[in-house]
């Protein structure tokens, strides 16, 4: 399977099954066996790996594995690895359906384990049982709805979810986590898993705030899809809107620098921010700057003199309208916004104005981003790129869910049940690259592609770290790097430092992190 980095809805996913039983005429049952032979392998070997439970996870390291299939392919996949399980005859298991009649395939399935020997719990007979049964179990399995869902999970399979939920065992969910879809609710019944073994390509619900906390550990699985499928599925260019990829941070590192490179030619970022009370901020962005790389970093600051004064290598004077023209001239990018409030909204706008019609990189963060207002409308279809990016300077925006929402007149909520549209329409509308930063952080385009990083951990969600992200974005801009790729950039290594301060020191401060980043930008081991 190529293309293993793309994200895919649900509903496309489902296409292209579709096609390549009807159009390529590859038995269903051929894709299941592969489907349920391969997520049992990875399940036995996370079996044998030594401390992958959670530790919030109750284990019984005796009880059985339980094998929960739902009427459809989800339970039929299931049920595929219970008779892998069985056949090698080291785990103990047991079968639980929702409900006694199942979909055609899956039957099919049950009935070789029924010939095989096992017998069943049905959820709908006998939930006291079953129940109980979830309460010991060493592992769940956990196939009751995949990409067929369609609304939120109802009826027996509900009461299911929420017994396996209760009952305190590891879940390993097939596809998806039962209950995930394309557009969800908040309150939507659905599997909390430990582990979700993805059959096929990756699924977009499983990279949203609402589902990446639910899906656990994401292992992917070849059920032997051809990849010319997903190709004319999702259009082989570089450039279609419907492209969203997870990213390795690992991928993306700055372009290297010369080693006769002075400070001049390593960029100068201006930072523009702060008011009183909030004059740490525009600093970190600064430092953000210097251990990304910048040769020089000068910050206008509306907080009081020596508020939030944090290193010497930073050229900081008060904000006024002199000294910010002074960094229009003297900045090869800006960064505009960290720990800025309202005072002197005009100007601040006005600085905007001459610095994309300078074309100098901007990125624009926190409060700054109002400045874009009038408020967007994201659906407004009259309202064209081009009118509103007001030239081909670069622009990178940097909001948290909350500003993204303020921008876009809906709700945290929306973004996290489902931000790929908004943000593709953000991007193109404002002609900027617009970076939704949580613990999955998106990087979408203005060409519609959209860049998805995995593995932010509670110590980088501390104050000043969107800071240092922004003052990094703008040192890369700075040295001349392209608005997406230095975004892209920016974030994968903003990650890989709070990763690795937080496996090295546990909590940290934003300090602590432009420092790491420091490390790993300059290309330490
Ligand atoms: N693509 C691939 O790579 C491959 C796909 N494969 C696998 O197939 C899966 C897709 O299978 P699918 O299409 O049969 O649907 P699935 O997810 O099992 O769930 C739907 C079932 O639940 C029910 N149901 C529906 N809505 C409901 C609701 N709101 N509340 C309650 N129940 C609801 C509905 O039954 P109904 O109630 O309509 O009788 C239906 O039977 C996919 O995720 C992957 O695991 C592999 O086998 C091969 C390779
Ligand atoms: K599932």
């Amino acid at each position: 399977m190529n293309e293993q980095d793309l994200l895919l809805s649900s509903a496309l996913m489902a296409d292209i099954d579709r096609a390549a039983r009807e159009e390529l005429g590859i038995p269903g049952v051929v894709l299941m066996e592969n489907a349920g032979r391969g997520a049992w392998e990875v399940l036995r070997r996370v079996l044998q790996e030594e401390g992958t439970t959670p530790a919030e996870r109750k284990t019984s390291p005796e009880g059985p594995l339980v094998f929960c299939a739902g009427p459809g392919n989800n339970g039929g996949d299931a049920l595929v690895m219970a008779r892998w399980a069985f056949l090698e005859e080291q785990f103990p298991l047991a079968v639980v359906t929702s409900r006694a009649g199942l979909g055609a395939a899956a039957e099919a399935q049950w009935e070789i384990l029924r010939r095989l020997g096992l017998s069943r719990l049905v959820w709908e007979e006998e939930p006291g049982a079953v129940r109980e049964l979830l309460g010991g179990a060493r592992m769940i399995v956990d196939g009751l709805s995949g990409t067929g869902l369609s609304g939120a999970l109802r009826g027996s399979a509900a009461g299911l979810v929420e017994a396996m939920n209760a009952s305190g065992a590891p879940i390993a969910s097939v596809d998806l986590p039962s209950g995930f879809r394309d557009d969800p609710d908040p309150g939507d019944p659905r599997v909390r898993a430990d582990l979700t073994i993805v059959t096929g390509y990756l699924k977009r619900s499983l990279f949203t705030a609402l589902g990446r906390p639910g899906a656990g550990r994401i292992v992917q699985v070849d059920p032997g899809f051809p990849p010319s499928l997903v190709r004319a599925a999702v259009g082989s260019g570089g450039s279609s809107p419907s492209q969203v990829r997870l990213r390795n941070p690992r991928d993306l590192t700055p372009r290297p620098v010369p080693a006769d490179a002075h400070k001049g030619v390593r960029g100068k970022v201006g930072v523009v921010g702060g008011a009183p009370g909030t004059g740490g901020a525009p600093l970190l962005a600064g430092l953000g700057a210097l251990y990304g790389g910048a040769g020089m970093v000068r910050v206008c600051t509306g907080a009081a003199p020596g508020e939030g004064w944090c290193d010497p290598s930073l050229m900081v004077k008060a904000d006024t309208r002199e000294n910010r023209t002074g960094i229009l001239d003297w900045a090869s990018a800006l960064v505009i916004g960290p720990g800025w409030t309202d005072a002197g909204r005009d100007d601040l706008r006005d600085l905007l104005g001459e610095a994309r019609q300078r074309s100098l990189p901007v990125v624009l963060d926190a409060q700054a981003l109002r400045l874009l207002e009038p408020a967007l409308v994201v659906e407004s279809p009259q309202v064209s790129g081009a009118e509103k990016s007001g030239g081909e300077a670069s622009l990178i925006l940097t909001p948290h869910p909350g500003e993204l929402a303020a921008m876009l007149g809906c709700t945290p909520r929306d973004l996290a049940c489902n931000p790929w549209e908004a943000l593709r329409k953000t991007a193109e509308i404002y002609a900027a690259v617009v970076v939704l930063k949580g613990s999955v952080t998106c990087v979408a385009d203005p060409d519609g592609r959209i860049s998805v990083f995995d593995g932010g951990c509670p110590a980088l969600a501390t104050a000043g770290t969107g800071d240092v992200l922004a003052g990094l974005a703008g040192a890369l801009c700075a040295a001349g790097t392209e608005a997406a790729e230095a975004a892209r950039t920016a974030v994968a290594l903003h990650l890989r430092a709070g990763q690795r301060l937080a496996s090295r020191a546990g909590w940290f401060t934003a300090r602590d992190l432009a420092r790491s980043l420091g490390e790993i930008s300059g290309g330490a081991p």
